[in-house]
């Protein structure tokens, strides 16, 4: 392929250089966690590797301390790869056995190899998605789902605050029945739960690991129980649940673990959708919106409009979120790509992926902590509201019918009364329909919120 200059200062060899130079396309690398799981697994198949008889003990330990180094984060600029790259991700399978074979040849004083040593017992078939699988369970678990749980903590505790603020429903953008402001925080707090309820479910799928398999999930160039064996290490190593795949050929053929927490992160992303467009129209005003909510201030909005203050943080949450329903599209096409032994799409699984799991965990803490910790409810322009709400007439039906209270709503509409004023003044309580009690009762706005 003829001769290639590798910058001096490199830990990085050959192969490396090569990708660099072929793949110069988005200017984004492997995430760092994404570099850590690589390494953890170059670490854990040198100490297999050496207890199968693979490698010598001197070569395995120093392999392996060079990989808890790169692990660590201490060689992040020597994985200088474009993220578009080639589809298996050998090019940078092969920058991670570059580097740790320098590192580790400084270490001994002789030569380490990165294929035959590095690289031993390996192909970036099974290597390069079981790193992908190994930095986005990490990051689930200790990163998404605390970050979840934090901002569903923090709705809740507004739940419990808001239990007595009633206001007017709105179903289809129109005036309905009233809720407590508290009920409708308890569901954004529900849909937060649920959507950590959806992760956990598919992380029994995405700890499964294709390691082993190599380079068709056959196992070929491995000594017996490496699989298992290289796994267990990996999950000692790290901490996570990690296990064996069930089918080494649909764990290398197939991503179809990775794609589902793809959709369950789409999912989250579209509860929070939901959830930060209803902060922003209950904010909206001051005078012209339905201000039955404040957002705390945090920046001035407008470099022209002085005084105006913006929903900053949700509408960060809603880009957010369309980034997430963006990369989930791109995982899709990418997850379908597989042909017989392999997918050819894992690069650009793992940037989307881990992307959307970094961007929802950061958003999700500071959509708790800028902006559900600091809401304030405007009691009474949200009683007024619900008072004022055509749809209070709905417990009335059992005493007028519908057709009768219909006409109610419409003529307190028109004639801008309350409902109240409207049925004292049609006669219905003289004529014997109800009580005066009977309409208190029925007209109470907060008894409305219960069944
Ligand atoms: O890099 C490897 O180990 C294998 C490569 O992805 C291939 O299948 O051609």
């Amino acid at each position: 392929m003829g001769e290639v200059r590798v910058p001096a200062h490199a830990k990085w060899r050959a192969q490396t250089q090569r990708a660099v130079e072929n793949f110069p396309i988005s200017g984004q690398r492997l995430e760092r966690a994404h570099i850590e799981a690589l390494a953890r697994i170059k670490g854990a198949a040198a100490v297999v590797n050496a207890e199968l008889g693979v490698l010598g003990k001197e070569v395995a330990g120093a392999v392996a301390e060079a990989a808890a180094e790169v692990a660590e984060g201490r060689w992040d600029e020597d994985f200088p790869i474009d993220v578009f790259q080639t589809g298996s991700g050998t090019s940078s399978n092969m920058n991670a056995n570059e580097v740790i074979a320098t590192l580790a040849s400084e270490r001994l004083g002789k030569d380490v190899h990165p294929n035959d040593h590095v690289n031993a017992s390996q192909s970036s078939n099974d290597v390069f998605p079981s790193s992908i699988h190994i930095a986005a369970t990490s990051a689930v678990l200790n990163d998404l789902i605390p970050g979840l749980e934090h901002l569903a903590a923090a709705l809740e505790r507004k739940a419990e605050e808001f239990a007595g603020v009633v206001k007017s429903g709105r179903t289809h953008l129109m005036d309905a029945t009233p809720v407590t402001l508290g009920q409708e925080f308890g569901g954004y707090a529900a849909q937060v739960r649920y959507g950590v309820e959806r992760l956990r479910a598919s992380l029994p799928r995405l700890a499964e690991l294709p390691l082993g398999g190599t380079a068709v999930g056959t196992g070929i160039n491995t000594p017996p129980g490496f699989s298992a064996a290289v796994i267990a290490e990996v999950a000692r190593a790290t901490g996570l649940p990690l296990t064996e795949a069930r089918n080494h050929f649909e764990a290398q053929g197939a991503r179809d673990g990775i794609v589902e927490t793809s959709g369950q992160l789409r999912t989250v992303a579209v509860g929070l959708t939901k959830i930060a467009n209803d902060l922003r129209w209950m904010a909206s005003g001051p005078r012209t919106g339905l201000a039955e909510i404040n957002l705390p201030d945090l920046q001035p909005g407008s470099s022209i409009m002085p005084g105006k203050v913006n929903p900053v943080i949700p509408e960060a949450v809603l880009m957010v979120t369309a980034q997430v329903t963006g990369n989930d599209a791109t995982v899709a096409a990418a997850g379908a790509a597989g042909n017989f032994e392999l997918n050819v799409m894992l690069p650009v699984i793992a940037r989307n992926v881990l992307e959307s799991i970094r961007l929802i965990a950061n958003v999700s803490r500071l959509l708790a902590d800028r902006t559900v910790d600091g809401i304030t409810a405007n009691v009474e322009r949200a009683r007024e509201y619900a008072e004022s709400s055509p749809s209070v007439v709905t417990p009335l039906n059992k005493y007028l019918g519908y057709e009768e209270a219909a006409k109610v709503a419409k003529r307190s509409l028109a004639e801008r009364k309350t409902i109240r004023e409207v049925v004292v003044e049609g006669g219905y309580v003289e004529r014997g329909l109800l009580t005066e009690e009977q309409l208190d009762e029925a007209l109470d706005v907060l008894r409305m919120t219960r069944p």
